[in-house]
This record gives C-alpha cells, structure tokens and sequence, in this order.
C-alpha cells in the first residue's frame, strides 16, 4: 500500500545517496558550469531534488519515485559518453538500483 511504498522510497534513496558512484548525482548539474546542458536536457534531476520531494510529500507511490530516479540515469546517458566517468558511473548507478527496486517487489 501507499505507506510501505514511501519506506522502500526513503530505503532506496539512501543508498543511492550513499553509493560511492552517486558523487555526479547528489547536487543539480550547474548549467552555468556546464556548457550545453540546460539546451540539451528538458527535465534535470538529481537525488537532492529528489530527497527535497520525497520530504514534501510529492510522490504518489512507489512507481512516480521511480520514474524520477530514472530520468537520472536518462539525462545522464544522453548528456555523457559511455566512456567517461560520470558516463560509467551512471551505467554502474542504473543497474544498481534496478537489482535493488526488484529486489524489493
Ligand atoms: C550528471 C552530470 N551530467 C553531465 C554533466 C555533469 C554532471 N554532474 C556533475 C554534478 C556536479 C559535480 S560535477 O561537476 O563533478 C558532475
């Protein structure tokens, strides 16, 4: 139901925020600092924003969590080389987290 969806939402969460390959993920990509990408990428997302709307209530369940979480990793594979770092570990990030969302269903 709704409230176990919010407990494996906040589990999840802290893992990823935990990861030693969340370092590119933690704060919102600065636009500024990064050439292209407000251009290149319609709906940025990162896992502070993410903890910011789990906090204020705005997921509905399980699912709406993931789809945010995901779009993560989207941008990070539209916007990185596979062959880089913040590429690979977006790669490595990715697959973490859907062994870890199975796990749980
Ligand atoms: C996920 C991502 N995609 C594209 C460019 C940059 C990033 N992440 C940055 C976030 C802040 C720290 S950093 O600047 O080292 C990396």
């Amino acid at each position: 139901n709704n409230t176990n969806g919010l407990a494996t939402c906040r589990m999840l969460l802290a893992e990823l925020e935990a990861h030693q390959d969340a370092w590119p993920f933690l704060t919102p990509v600065n636009h500024k600092a990064v050439p292209g990408y407000r251009k290149v990428i319609k709906k940025p997302m990162d896992f502070s924003t993410i903890r910011e709307k789990l906090t204020n209530n705005q997921y509905l369940n399980l699912e709406t969590f993931i789809v945010d979480v995901n779009l993560v990793f989207e941008n990070c594979e539209r916007f990185n080389e596979d062959d880089s770092e913040i590429g690979r570990a977006g790669h490595r990030m990715r697959s973490f987290f859907d062994k870890r969302w199975t796990e749980l269903l």
